[in-house]
């Protein structure tokens, strides 16, 4: 991954594709090309994946970005919540048992899950306890429609399928030691753990998946973050763009014959090159 992929024109390049964007003109609005947005159409939710190891502060970027996206309907879904949960046998052997395994989600229910709320569906979604490892049998978090949804986990980089789901990728890149310094806080605090077990579960499965798993995902992020949620400047650019391309949309809703435009080096060309006449086909 190039150093540059945390320059701003790489986070607006990368994470620009269709969504929100195209040209139409009058003349081609039936045109069928992918690169072509119709402004009449239902919006469709802008869906950012936050990936990163264990404690690296996923959840915090996650909250300092829907904080600063107040005035937008933005849901959080945890792929925690899609953790399989342990039966009988393995509970007894749970010190074995392999949480940082990608078999250890339900991905075909999480792929599910985004792809109702990115067609405009709400969603239940399963409530799962750290402290006995198993899902809330009878209560489910209702997810509603939104603008923003933002996917949050350690692997959710992992499946190719649940990748394309996503509009921007952002990893969190936090140093190891951090990271399990947080996680024995957090753990001993939050979810009933003593150090030794911390410590043990760490060099037993969460290292070494990080190292199998989650790192090689980190190619996959459009953002990477150092320093997770102590990275103001990044998460302000990160803002910046989610709202660029919210803007975009409402624009078009607005002005119907205003069409939105990728700013690709031809763009800038032929806005060189024909000014008078682009203008005048933006009036028509
Ligand atoms: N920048 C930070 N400075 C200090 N503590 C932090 C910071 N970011 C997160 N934490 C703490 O570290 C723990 C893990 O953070 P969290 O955001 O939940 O990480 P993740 O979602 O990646 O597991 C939490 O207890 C949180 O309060
Ligand atoms: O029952 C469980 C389920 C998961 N874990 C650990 O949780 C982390 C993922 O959560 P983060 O909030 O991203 O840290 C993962 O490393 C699992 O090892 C668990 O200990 N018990």
């Amino acid at each position: 991954m190039p150093e540059e992929t945390n320059s701003i024109d790489y986070i607006m390049e990368k994470a620009s594709g269709p969504h929100f964007s195209g040209l139409r003109s009058p003349t081609a609005a039936s045109a069928s090309s992918s690169a072509f947005a119709d402004a009449n159409a239902p919006r469709q939710p802008f869906v950012i994946g936050v990936s990163g190891g264990t404690a690296s502060g996923k959840t915090t970027v996650c909250d300092m970005i829907i904080q600063q996206l107040h005035d937008h309907r933005v849901v959080l879904v945890n792929q925690d919540s899609f953790y399989r949960g342990l039966n009988t046998e393995e509970l007894k052997r749970v010190h074995e048992y392999n949480f940082d395994h990608p078999d250890a989600f339900d991905t075909e229910q999480l792929l599910e899950c985004v792809e109702k709320l990115k067609s405009g569906q709400s969603v239940q979604v399963p409530i799962y306890d750290f402290k006995q490892h198993r899902r809330s049998s009878d209560s489910f978090r209702q997810v509603n429609a939104s603008d923003v949804i933002i996917l949050e986990g350690i692997l959710v980089f992992h499946d190719q399928r649940v990748r394309n789901l996503m509009n921007m990728k952002i990893f969190v890149d936090t140093d190891a030691d951090v990271r399990l310094a947080r996680r024995i806080r957090r753990d001993t605090v939050e979810r009933g753990r003593d150090v030794n077990s911390v410590l043990e579960q760490y060099a037993k499965f969460v290292k070494p998946a990080f190292d199998d798993f989650v790192l090689p995902s980190k190619k996959y992020a459009d953002v990477i973050i150092p320093r997770g949620g102590d990275n103001h400047v990044a998460i302000d650019l990160i803002v910046q763009h989610i709202r660029t391309k919210l803007g975009e949309h409402d624009l078009c809703k607005i002005y119907p014959n205003v069409y939105v435009i990728q700013s690709t080096f031809q763009v800038y060309l032929m806005l060189y090159l024909y000014p008078i006449s682009f203008i005048t086909c933006l009036i028509l």
